[in-house]
């Protein structure tokens, strides 16, 4: 899409939104009027018996914590269970060009003006749009209407790079760590900052999956949000796990990551208590984690994100097994989630995932995958 389109396209044939949920889906009522083109995939968490309910008119697939250990058998053990970390199945299931990842408790946020944020139409112009990773643009994102390229920008640097992931922001409740949100509990972020920028290449950053668009097709494989929940010893480090390992690829790989503008309404505070519970282990860990990933180079000779995913996990397992066994394990998840990708994406494969398609009106749920 060249920087002077106006609207980007409504990508419906070749986009799926993933939706992990542990409570409702009542939301997609305000984002209706952009979400119903798009396809939805489900990922329902927790209880498995329990019937979570898609507002009619939806198109989409659900698939429960059964249907992951139909599909996949012991495999399985690599998606997490009891974690916002079971939305990558979604990923692996989906046979599009590109995802969009949103939350239960994310509604459409406005502008300054009033004006409502449709922010998939903004994460497709981001994921359409090429990145600058290699020189920084001080008037922000140079695709953008209205902006372009300062001076003393190289010619030679103009044309970007393929984009692989667009991370929106939040409005509301920000996406803080627990210890930061006990000492600010009432703290909001009303701060609407109208920028989309690409960080730098050997630059780490905090993913947060609450409104996440990403180019499946290059960085798909990467974007596995690791063991948490249920039986881990930690949580709510999926995305953050998750944009590390897709960073450091991405960078390797010469494509681009933004972030910024869209912006959606955050609503509901998780519990801080419950969440430092979580988190305790991961904010001392990542002290570590992040030289490791700061220091990660891959051998020239690997082309593919699979093949990359697959040596990055086992400098995992070299560089962080000293901390706590649970590295290794989580390094053999990574494994594990690429044989799983392999399984249900092989190369020659035509067609779609066999799951039930839900026709949002009472739609069946995925049993015949
Ligand atoms: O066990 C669970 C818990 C939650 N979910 C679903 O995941 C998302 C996020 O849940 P929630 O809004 O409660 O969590 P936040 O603290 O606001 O989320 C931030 O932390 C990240 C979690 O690691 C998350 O991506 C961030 O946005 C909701 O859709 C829940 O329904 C779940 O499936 N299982
Ligand atoms: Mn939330």
């Amino acid at each position: 899409m060249s920087a002077m389109q106006e609207v980007p396209p409504v990508l419906s044939e070749e986009l799926d939104i993933v939706i992990p949920t542990i409570r409702s889906l009542d939301f997609l009522e305000q984002w209706r009027a952009f979400f119903e083109p798009y396809h939805l995939i489900v990922v329902q968490d927790g209880d498995p018996s329990r019937t979570v309910g898609v507002p009619a008119g939806f198109d989409y697939e659900l698939y429960t914590r059964k249907d992951i250990e139909r599909i996949l058998g012991p495999k399985a053990s690599c998606i997490s269970f009891k974690d916002s970390a079971c939305r990558c199945f979604g990923y692996m299931v989906s046979k599009k060009k590109y995802i969009y990842t949103i939350d239960d408790d994310c509604f459409v946020a406005s502008k300054p003006s009033g004006e409502k944020i449709d922010a998939l139409q903004q994460h497709i112009r981001n994921l359409l749009t090429p990145s600058t990773p290699f020189f920084f643009n001080t008037l922000y994102d140079p695709y953008a209407q209205g902006c372009d390229f300062v001076r003393g920008y190289p010619f030679s640097l103009r044309e970007g790079v393929p984009t692989a992931v667009s991370h929106g922001l939040w409005l509301n409740i920000p996406d803080y760590d627990a210890p930061t949100q006990l000492v600010k509990p009432v703290e909001r972020n009303t701060r609407y900052v109208n920028a989309v920028m690409t960080i730098p290449k050997g630059t780490l950053f905090p993913m947060c999956g609450m409104n996440l668009a990403f180019n499946r097709e290059l960085i798909g494989p990467a974007m596995y949000f690791g063991l948490m929940g249920d039986g881990q010893p930690i949580g709510r480090y999926d995305d953050m796990w998750a944009g590390w390992c897709v960073k450091v690829i991405c960078d390797h790989l010469s494509l681009g990551v933004k972030t910024g503008l869209p912006y959606i309404w955050h609503s509901k505070a998780s519990n801080p208590f419950v969440n430092l519970k979580k988190e305790y282990k991961g904010i001392f860990w990542q002290e570590e984690i992040i030289p490791f990933f700061q220091q990660v180079k891959f051998s020239s000779d690997k082309l593919t994100v699979e093949e990359l995913y697959i040596e990055l996990a086992g400098k995992v397992k070299e560089g962080l097994g000293h901390i706590d066994p649970y590295f290794s394990k989580l390094a053999d998840g990574m494994v594990t989630w690429i044989e799983s990708w392999r399984q249900l994406n092989p190369p020659a494969a035509e067609g779609e995932t066999t799951a039930a398609k839900g026709t949002g009106a009472g739609g069946k749920l995925a049993n015949g995958h």
